[in-house]
């Protein structure tokens, strides 16, 4: 049959499936607020428990501006008791064990059937675009059924999915590969070696090859990419990426920067450990940029001896300092016992230390202009977070993207210290960490944050990096001009699927049948 018409005028509406853990919940989060903020429809795909931590930032988003188009969160139900996970085990931060990381990433496969219904289901306005995360490949299948467009938004950063193709598709991971010996990453714009680990095997165990692979073919099969990055940072890595996929790569980040100054006490996905305001006022206290942040996402776990070398180590540097332990850490009787009582860590630094116990205001902290420093494992967002406050990092990398990001940080970009990991620790025995002693976390610390060349060098640049993510964002910019591409998508798409006047008007339209 043949039909004329227009181009559905309508704005689009977006469909979101992120990963359920909140490095990519948080991003998929931003790419809502952004996308909602020029008038498109956004709807989030979760489920209960994670959203009921998204709900204030969800809420404040809907509140947030008149001319906004329509933002839900939709709820699945997740099936973690069939998979053999416990009852609200719906994050990959409440997986207990690391066996269990298998059966988490199953279980959110089993999404697939109740979501393409939901899908079919959503009127006014219907979905016009799928952007599921990398770690979703299964929603290529629902995108498929319902015949819909589908980009592959990716969490980590650009060079560290480059590199992962580009290794990949020269036969230097995967199966066969020699795991220890270190190559040189080709294809990608900067002289990078690396042993397979580190590009990464993102899980490293054979159990996550078949994931691995339906995550490549998902990607081949997307009709394009979404990315967390912006030009001046990785525009080099995205174009020899784009070139390699043969896809259209948007680069709208830096994502943290779209709800920065609405979240406030909010927060940002997390079961607030703290105040917001109490946090604001110890760190108005100190001098500008003298307070050192330590944190490592939502994701590793430090050992305990790890943790009081850490705690110690900061001590001895001098420096103020903020210390984010996790609730699974501090559950140590070791670390608790050594942080509290009379003559306990926090008691004989109560002047210049701040632990927090659990989830902090991770960006507020970061961009307040008493912080001069940021101790982390270069999850790409917490990179990110950095970027955009202007601080020099001091990476500690732990597994999956961490190494490239330290990488692209300490040897491309120029604006960090590498504390001396050497290969991606295990998830399946975290104690078998290499631990960095006190004497090191000083020297690390001290060589940030006290005066010298060096460190005003790393300085300079970072402050460099933090104006041109801003410009970024702004209108104008390379990721504001990425995100009118990312809007158009699915209209272009459509008229790329039939003839079309190049000027938006649908001329014929053939429909199968
Ligand atoms: O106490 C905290 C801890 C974290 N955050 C926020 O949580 C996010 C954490 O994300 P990220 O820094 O990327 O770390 P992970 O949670 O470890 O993220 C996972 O996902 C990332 C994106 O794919 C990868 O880069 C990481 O390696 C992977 O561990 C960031 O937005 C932080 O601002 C807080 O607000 N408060």
């Amino acid at each position: 049959m043949v039909t004329s018409g227009s181009v559905p005028s309508a704005p689009p509406h977006f469909v979101l499936v992120p990963l359920l853990a909140q490095g990519h919940l948080i991003p998929a989060m931003d790419i809502a607020a952004l996308l909602t903020a020029r008038g498109a429809a956004v709807t989030l795909i979760t489920t209960p428990v994670n959203a009921a931590r998204l709900r204030p930032l969800a809420d404040r988003l809907v509140a947030s501006s008149s001319h906004s188009g329509p933002f839900r969160l939709a709820e699945l139900p997740f099936p973690a008791a069939p998979f053999g996970l416990p009852e609200g085990c719906e994050n990959l931060d409440l997986i207990p064990s690391p066996p269990l990381y298998l059966s988490f990433f199953r279980a959110a496969a089993a999404l697939r059937g109740p979501l393409t219904s939901l899908l079919r289901s959503l009127q006014a306005p219907p979905p016009s675009c799928l952007v599921a995360d990398m770690f979703s490949p299964w929603a290529a299948d629902v995108a498929a059924d319902l015949g819909l467009p589908r980009l592959v938004f990716h969490g980590p950063s650009c060079l560290t999915v480059l590199s992962f193709l580009s290794a990949q598709r020269h036969g230097l991971i995967g199966p066969g590969a020699a795991a220890a010996e270190p190559f040189e990453i080709p294809g990608v714009p900067h002289r990078i070696t690396a042993t397979r680990a580190e590009v990464p095997g993102w899980f490293n165990v054979p159990a996550f090859e078949e994931l691995l692979r339906s995550i490549l073919e998902a990607e081949a099969a997307a009709d394009g990419v979404v990315l967390n990055t912006f030009e001046f940072l990785e525009g080099d890595s995205a174009a020899a990426y784009g070139a390699m996929l043969g896809k259209p790569v948007h680069c709208i980040g830096p994502l943290c920067l779209s709800t920065k100054d609405s979240v406030g006490n909010v927060g940002r996905g997390g079961d607030a450990a703290v105040d917001t305001g109490r946090c604001v006022e110890w760190l108005a206290a100190k001098n500008p940029r003298s307070v050192i942040y330590v944190s490592f996402g939502s994701l590793t776990y430090v050992p305990p001896k790890q943790v009081i070398e850490i705690g110690e180590g900061l001590a001895a540097a001098g420096a103020p300092f903020v210390f984010v332990i996790k609730k699974s850490e501090v559950a140590s009787p070791e670390v608790a016992q050594w942080l509290s009582g009379e003559g306990g860590f926090e008691d004989r630094n109560k002047e210049k230390g701040m632990v927090i116990r659990g989830w902090a205001p991770q960006a507020v902290i970061l961009s307040h202009p008493s912080v001069g420093g940021f101790v982390t494992h270069c999850g790409w967002n917490s990179v990110l977070d950095g970027v955009t406050a202007g601080l020099p990092a001091i990476c500690w990398p732990h597994f999956a993207d961490q190494f490239m990001n330290k990488r692209l940080v300490v040897d491309v970009l120029r604006t960090g210290v590498d504390v001396g990991i050497k290969g991606p620790l295990s998830y399946v025995d975290p104690n078998s960490v290499q631990l960095v002693t006190r004497q090191e976390v000083e020297r690390a610390v001290r060589s940030v944050m006290d005066g010298g060349e060096e460190a005003e060098e790393r300085r300079q640049k970072a402050a460099k990096l933090a104006e041109e993510a801003r410009k970024a964002v702004e209108e104008g910019g390379s990721s504001y001009r990425d995100l009118d591409r990312l809007l158009q998508f699915p209209s272009q798409k459509y008229c790329n699927a039939a003839y079309c006047n190049g000027a938006g008007t649908l001329l014929y339209l053939t429909i199968a049948g």
